[in-house]
């Protein structure tokens, strides 16, 4: 039988006052190259999915959030390679500090409904029309 390794993965949805989301270019080496995702990154052994998210967005925005502000929103099960990804989503709405692309070779902020028109990884377009709902 074959093996199916799933991946445990958690993102951000980072939402501003005006109701926009905050999404990051991949850069052009990458697995994915240049597709806009949502930051975040692989949760690792020994980790909470909210200790890891709150690592992500430091390394990779370079800003604060408490676990306490990450809301659970949705998720993604999708195959990924050899793998299968799970992707779970979440809102926050509140941090610390401006985010600047430490990794990403861009940030954008943008309406959920803006994102159908941008090039994003496939697990991510079913979490589009509920971002639309929520926000
Ligand atoms: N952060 C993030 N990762 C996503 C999204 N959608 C999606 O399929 N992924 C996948 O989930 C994994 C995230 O892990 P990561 O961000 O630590 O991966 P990475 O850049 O180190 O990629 P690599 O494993 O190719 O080196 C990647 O394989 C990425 O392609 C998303 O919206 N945000």
């Amino acid at each position: 039988m074959m093996q199916i390794s799933p991946l445990l993965v958690v993102a951000a949805a980072l939402v501003d006052a005006d109701g926009r989301v905050l999404l990051q270019q991949r850069p052009p080496h990458t697995s994915l190259p240049n597709l806009w995702e949502f930051p975040g990154g692989k949760v690792e052994p020994q980790e909470t999915p909210e200790a890891a998210l709150v690592r992500e967005l430091e390394e990779e925005l370079g800003i604060n959030a408490h676990a306490s502000c990450l809301a659970p929103a949705t998720f993604a099960s999708a195959p990924l390679g050899e793998r299968h990804l799970l992707l779970l989503l979440y809102v926050c709405r509140k941090w610390q500090g401006v985010p600047e692309a430490r990794h990403a070779t861009a940030l954008q902020w943008v309406r959920p409904a803006q994102m159908y028109a941008l090039d994003m990884p496939p697990a991510d377009l079913p979490l589009i029309g509920l971002l639309e709902s929520l926000i």
